[in-house]
């Protein structure tokens, strides 16, 4: 379990990471959602014990990680930027690890067979790709059969397969009962992957909640109705926070009710309805509500004015 209490990172007078407050659990898959500069990685090194809080606390199984008499056993980490000897080969990297942190030489060819590199552990790391790369990320993480992983955008830059594979290794190694923390700002992988979500935009923490609760968070404020009597149910769907848009003739999209407030309406007033439904959000359009006034950088619309 990992747990975050309003932790906050300065850099000089920026604040990357601003009063966090958030519990990653056991058995599950947690996502850390956020655009680009958000404070993802910056909460990572805090948790992993690479950078000092400003102020505030977090801990993992219940300790700071340098606190842990075998943090490697405790937590395994996925970090982006990754400092593999390249002259090496995959078994002697690992090997070394091992070694330094009184793993035992078995646990080298177990691992090595967990991430598919058995027959490949003698070549040197330097000629890897990126995804076999990744896979000896992965192995070094799961060296000291950690209670805790936590991956630092694992899927980037790899290929469909590779994807395939993180994703399938994430959803087993929560079976197993493991706290999984994986960072992201593909929300599309993310509604693939995880159970949980922590959503972090500017620093601060905008959302932790299930996966589903997110999307149906976004989802409910939009009710579709189809009717031959559009215009008259619109003139009738009125009120403070209700706004009504339309597509197509006959077609509306009401924002503020829900649908059964919708169908009251409309039953009161006789008006029959062809169609009458929430319309779901991607996850993609749930982030987007969500950190939309977190972004950073504004997308211009194409008239020029700010989003
Ligand atoms: N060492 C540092 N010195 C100064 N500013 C930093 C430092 N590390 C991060 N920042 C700033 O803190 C903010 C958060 O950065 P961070 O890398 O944690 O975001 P992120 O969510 O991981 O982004 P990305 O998805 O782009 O990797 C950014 O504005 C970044 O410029």
């Amino acid at each position: 379990m990992i747990e975050a209490r309003a932790v906050s990172k300065r850099y000089g007078r920026r604040t990357a990471v601003d009063g966090a407050t958030f519990t990653v659990r056991s058995g599950a898959v947690t996502g850390f959602l956020g655009p680009n500069g958000a404070g993802k990685s910056t909460t990572i090194r805090m948790i992993m014990g690479l950078d000092a809080p400003t102020s505030g606390s977090v801990t993992v199984n219940g300790k700071a990680y340098a606190r842990h008499a075998a943090p490697l056993r405790e937590v395994g980490a996925l970090l982006e930027a990754r400092s593999v000897h390249t002259g090496r080969s995959a078994y002697h990297h690992l090997l070394a690890l091992a070694l330094t942190t009184g793993i035992p030489r078995r646990r080298v060819d177990e691992v090595l067979g967990l991430v598919g590199l058995t027959d490949v552990a003698h070549q040197r790391v330097g000629a890897f790709s990126l995804g076999m790369g990744q896979r000896l990320g992965v192995a070094a993480a799961l060296l000291g059969d950690p209670a805790t992983l936590i991956l630092d955008e694992p899927v980037n830059g790899l290929d469909p397969q590779g994807i395939l594979w993180i994703r399938t290794l994430l959803r087993r190694l929560a079976a197993e009962g493991r706290t999984v923390f994986v960072s992201s700002h593909l929300m599309s992988e993310m509604a693939l992957t995880a159970d949980h979500l922590v959503v972090i935009g500017k620093g601060r923490i905008i959302a932790e909640a299930s996966v589903r609760e997110v999307i149906d968070r976004a989802s409910a404020k939009v009710v579709r109705v189809r009717t031959p009597r559009a215009a008259e149910l619109r003139a009738l769907l009125t009120g403070p926070g209700i706004d009504v848009t339309t597509t197509e003739p006959g077609l509306l999209d009401v924002h503020g009710l829900g649908s059964a407030e919708v169908g009251l309406i409309a039953c009161r007033h006789g008006i029959p309805l062809e169609e009458l439904a929430p319309v779901q959000a991607s996850l993609e359009e749930a982030f987007m509500e969500l950190t939309d006034g977190a972004l950073e950088y504004r997308v211009p619309t194409p008239e020029g004015l700010p989003a």
